[in-house]
């Protein structure tokens, strides 16, 4: 063992003087924060490592080199090296690296999307997903759940507050939401959930750790510092596999007595699972899944979904309730565009041309960007980034959230403005770089959805109710402060009072 510590101290010099000499006149790796003996930067990337970044950025420019153990990162921090790395060198990063706690949950390397890199298996899983879940056409049979699930969330804000009389804490409201309709589009027939609650918590707990790779994964010699949370994640790990499991097998039992078709994906996922010869029925065996990949996929759907949907609608509401004229304004144009919709439910039709509610759709989007410096990429063979060499396996952090933070970028970047969006064409598919929900072959594949969702529930809740805030509170003392994770989460609940502006659509909803 104290040879392998001698080689490591050895591969760690190695890089120090690597990273510092000039090759062959090209610029070497970017620069960055001096890193610690042993364990690099790494201990910069433990609280908000978004806001630790843009301000090395400001110091060290616009691609800041890291050292997170024995491994190397980069964090792009500007518009244009954004786009050196998801659309010019996309192939390059478009995989995605390993983490023993990933491996862990996803039954294993490459099994699923998000994590999986990129292969055969990728393309496949995503394809399938798409096609059960976000297609244009798919959108469209799906917008009767999205619409329910809205109405269901309006009458339980109403219900908690007794009427309109009680403050409720919206966001919580908004991801048992979002927590449906994704369990929902898995399983259809998962419509009353009772332990949705059970569901919410588990997948916020999978997601702290995700959010925390092993130390052994960066130093190896420090593996050992892991133990209680290999246990921890172990016993996770096992309490998800029965929900998933189970979904399967109610799934397996149901199919075997009924012949109509369940519409969802997990009903596609189950079609193309592999027999005993790794084939599923006509499929051919590439197309067929282990049942320990269905499990990945979905776990990846719940964890990719309902957070980051339900975050976006929070932050949203919040930046409506500290800018009451934004809040006034699209409730105008709502109301304008829709003169006859009095007491009803709002529909993904309703607004498609309420052209401020899409500003403001994107304002949040870049102001609070729930994945603030994306699902980071692995560079899979040497480039250039900003003039700098990378070599492959360099880690990639884009830093969204401090790009659209970034005064040269977007002029008065830290205030709540959505008319900055007006007669402008920027959009957030993937080719403006400086508002991103990534870009390139891994944009997120739920995007159609999530724009759809944060713009309708935005909209009914602006509609159908009067917000205001908790006693004690103004717009200028609500808390919009920012706490650690893997997504952006509010540090503070938001709470406000609904009062309802139509008794008589609220108490059809109830009824
Ligand atoms: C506001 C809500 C959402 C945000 C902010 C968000 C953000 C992101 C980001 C930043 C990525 C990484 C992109 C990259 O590396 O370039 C991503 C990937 C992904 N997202 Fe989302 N997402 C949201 C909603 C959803 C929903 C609703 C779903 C599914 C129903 C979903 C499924 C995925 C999947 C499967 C990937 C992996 C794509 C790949 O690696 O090929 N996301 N998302």
């Amino acid at each position: 063992s104290r040879l392998g510590s001698l080689g490591w101290i050895l591969n760690d010099l190695s890089l120090h003087i690597r990273d510092a000499l000039q090759i062959g006149g090209k610029k070497p790796f970017p620069p960055g924060p001096r890193a610690w003996p042993i364990i690099g930067d790494l201990h910069l990337l433990a609280d908000r490592p978004h806001q630790i970044i843009r301000d090395l950025s400001g110091k060290y420019g616009p691609v800041v080199g890291l050292r997170l153990g024995k491994r190397r990162a980069i964090a792009v921090c500007t518009p244009a090296t954004a786009r050196e790395v998801l659309f010019t060198h996309d192939k390059i990063f478009a995989n995605r690296p390993y983490f023993q706690v990933n491996e862990q949950f996803l039954y294993g390397r490459d099994t699923s999307v998000v994590f999986t890199s990129l292969c055969p298996a990728w393309r496949r899983n995503r394809k399938i997903c798409t096609i059960a879940l976000v297609t244009a056409r798919r959108m469209q049979q799906l917008e009767h759940i999205r619409s329910e699930e809205v109405s269901f969330l309006l009458r339980e804000i109403y219900e908690e507050s007794q009427g309109g009389r009680k403050s409720v804490e919206v966001g919580r409201y908004v991801q048992l939401m979002t927590a449906r309709l994704t369990l929902r589009m898995i399983d259809s027939e998962a419509r009353f959930v009772p332990g949705i609650e059970g569901l919410l918590e588990m997948i916020k707990e999978v997601e702290h750790e995700f959010s925390s790779p092993l130390i052994g994964d960066f130093i190896p010699a420090l593996s050992f510092l892991d133990v209680w949370k290999k246990i921890r994640v172990r016993r996770m790990h096992r309490r998800m596999d029965s929900i998933l499991s189970a979904l399967i097998v109610k799934r397996k039992q149901a199919m075997l007595t009924s012949s109509s078709s369940f519409d969802d994906l997990l009903e596609v996922l189950l079609s193309k699972e592999a027999d005993q010869n790794g084939c599923a029925g006509s499929a051919a065996v590439v197309d067929a899944l282990t049942v320990e990949e269905m499990k990945a996929i979905l776990l990846e759907i719940l964890g990719g979904g309902i957070i980051t949907t339900a975050l976006t609608i929070e932050w949203g509401l919040a930046e409506l309730l500290k800018h009451p004229r934004c809040l006034q304004r699209v409730r105008m144009e709502i109301e304008e565009a829709l003169p006859k919709k009095g007491d009803d439910l709002i529909r993904e039709v309703d607004i498609v041309n309420v052209d401020f509610l899409k500003c403001m759709v994107k304002e949040v989007a870049r102001l609070h960007p729930a994945v603030p410096m994306l699902v980071p990429r692995i560079s899979t063979q040497e480039c250039q980034i900003g003039g700098y060499i990378i070599p492959p396996q360099t880690l990639a952090f884009v830093n969204v959230w401090g790009i659209s933070r970034d005064e040269s970028v977007w002029p008065n970047a830290l205030q709540f403005l959505p008319e900055r969006f007006e007669g402008k064409d920027v959009e957030l598919k993937g080719q403006h770089f400086e508002l991103l929900f990534g870009s390139g072959r891994r944009i997120c594949m739920g995007l159609p959805l999530a724009v759809s969702m944060v713009g309708l529930t935005l909209a009914n809740l602006i509609h159908h109710f009067d917000w205001q805030l908790s006693e004690g509170q103004t717009p200028e003392t609500l808390n919009m402060d920012e706490s650690n994770g893997l997504n952006l989460n509010k540090a503070v609940s938001t709470m406000a009072v609904p009062k309802p502006r139509f008794m008589i659509a609220i108490a059809n909803t109830l009824a």
